[in-house]
C-alpha cells in the first residue's frame, strides 16, 4: 500500500555543507535512520577524490544506483531514512527518486524528498580547510569549486532550501517552509501558487476544497483559456449554491476554513485516499469502484494529486449523491 511506504529525506549539497553533521542531528529528533552516502563509495572513488580529481558520471552513477537500491529496501519497509548525499545534479537526484517504486520520472512527486543545505562558498572553503588540516577526511578542499560548478537545482523539483551556514543547532528544517515549486493542474491551484508568492500546505487545502466543490456542485473555476482561468482563480471568490443539503453545507464549512465556502479539509483527507482499498468493504456496493482513485505513483508527502482523483471520479461517473456519500464516509479522517 502506498500509505505504508516510508519516506526518505536526502540532505544534499556540496562537500562541507554539513550533510553528515545535520543528518546526525536530525535522526535524533525524528524517528529515522541516517545513511551517509560517503560510506557507499567504492574505494576507487575515494582514492580519486583524495588525489583531487572530481568524480565523473561513470564514477557516480553506479554509486547512486547502489544508494537507490538501499533506499528502496528501506522505503518498502516503511522506514524514515535520512540520507546525506551530494546529489548535485538533477540526473543524480532522478536516480535516487527512482528508489520509490511508483516514481514517474520527471514528475518529482515522490517519497524521496530533497533538502539543499545552502552555504556560502567562503564558509564552505573555511570549513573544508579546517577539516583537511585536522586530517580526518579524504575529500580535499580543492575539489570544492568543481562541486559548486555542478550543483544545480530546478524550481520544479520543489527542493527545500535551508540556510546551513548557521551554527548546526540554529539550522531549521521545517516541513512547512515555503516552496516555490509550481506543478499541477491549473484548475486546482491556489492563487498563491499562480502568483508565485510561495506556498505551504494551505495550498493543498485549497485544492481539496476545489475538488469537493467539483464533486458536490460543479467545478468552481473553469475557462478554456489557461490565462483567463488563472485570472479567475486569483480574482474571483467561490460561491456555494444554496441548493446543497445542510449536511453538505456543514461539511463545506468545516472548522479549518480557507476560502468563502471555506472547505475545511486537511491534508489527511488526501492521505486517506490511499487507504481506499482497505476501506472498500465499508463502502456501499455501488461505490467500491472508487478504489481507482488510488495511484501510488502520485504521492508527495501523502499528497494525492487532485487532478488524478477527479479524473477517476469523472471516469466512473458517479452521481452527486454517490460522491457525497463517499466524501462523508471519509469525513472522520478528513477533518
Ligand atoms: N553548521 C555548521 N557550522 C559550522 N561548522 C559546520 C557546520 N556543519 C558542518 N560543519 C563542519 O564542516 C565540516 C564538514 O561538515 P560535514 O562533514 O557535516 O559536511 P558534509 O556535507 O557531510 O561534507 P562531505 O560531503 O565532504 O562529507 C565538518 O568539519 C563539520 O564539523
Ligand atoms: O558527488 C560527489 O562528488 C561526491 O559525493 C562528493 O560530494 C563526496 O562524496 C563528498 O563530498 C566527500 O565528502
Amino acid at each position: 500500500m502506498a500509505s505504508d511506504k516510508g519516506v526518505a529525506i536526502v540532505l544534499m549539497g556540496v562537500s562541507g555543507s554539513g550533510k553528515s553533521t545535520v543528518g546526525a542531528m536530525l535522526v535524533n529528533v525524528i524517528n529515522g535512520r541516517f545513511l551517509d552516502a560517503d560510506d557507499y563509495h567504492p574505494q576507487s572513488n575515494k582514492e580519486k577524490m583524495q588525489k583531487g580529481i572530481p568524480l565523473s558520471d561513470e564514477d557516480r552513477i553506479p554509486w547512486l544506483e547502489t544508494l537507490r537500491d538501499v533506499l528502496r529496501v528501506g522505503l518498502l519497509n516503511g522506514e524514515t531514512i535520512i540520507l546525506g548525499c551530494s546529489a548535485l545534479h538533477k540526473r543524480y537526484r532522478e536516480i535516487l527518486r527512482s528508489a520509490d517504486p511508483d516514481y514517474i520520472p520527471g514528475s518529482y512527486l515522490c517519497v524521496v524528498k530533497f533538502v539543499l543545505l545552502d552555504v556560502a562558498a567562503e564558509v564552505l572553503a573555511a570549513r573544508l580547510e579546517k577539516r583537511a588540516a585536522e586530517g580526518n577526511h579524504f575529500m580535499p578542499a580543492k575539489l570544492l569549486q568543481s562541486q559548486l560548478a555542478l550543483l544545480q537545482i530546478e524550481e520544479d523539483e520543489g527542493i527545500m532550501k535551508v540556510d546551513a551556514s548557521l551554527e548546526p543547532q540554529a539550522i531549521k528544517i521545517d516541513e512547512s517552509s515555503r516552496s516555490n515549486s509550481m506543478c499541477g493542474t491549473t484548475e486546482y491551484m491556489a492563487p498563491e501558487i499562480l502568483l508565485s508568492k510561495g506556498h505551504n500546505k494551505d495550498a493543498d487545502w485549497w485544492s481539496v476544497g476545489i475538488l469537493l466543490t467539483e464533486w458536490g456542485v460543479h467545478p468552481p473555476f473553469t475557462h478554456p483559456n489557461r490565462k483567463k482561468l488563472q485570472e479567475k482563480i486569483i480574482n474571483e471568490k467561490v460561491k456555494l449554491p444554496p441548493r446543497l443539503s445542510s449536511e453538505s453545507h456543514s461539511l463545506l464549512k468545516g472548522s479549518k476554513c480557507r476560502f468563502e465556502l471555506e472547505l475545511g479539509v486537511a491534508e489527511l483527507g488526501l492521505q486517506s485516499a490511499s487507504r481506499t482499498h482497505r476501506d472498500n468493504d465499508k463502502l456501499p456496493e455501488r461505490l467500491r469502484g472508487c478504489a481507482t482513485i488510488e495511484d501510488r505513483g502520485l504521492y508527495q508527502m501523502g499528497f494525492t494529486p487532485i487532478s488524478r482523483v477527479t479524473q477517476d471520479v469523472r471516469q466512473v461517473k458517479y452521481s452527486r449523491e454517490d460522491l457525497w456519500c463517499y466524501v462523508e464516509l471519509r469525513l472522520p479522517r478528513i477533518i
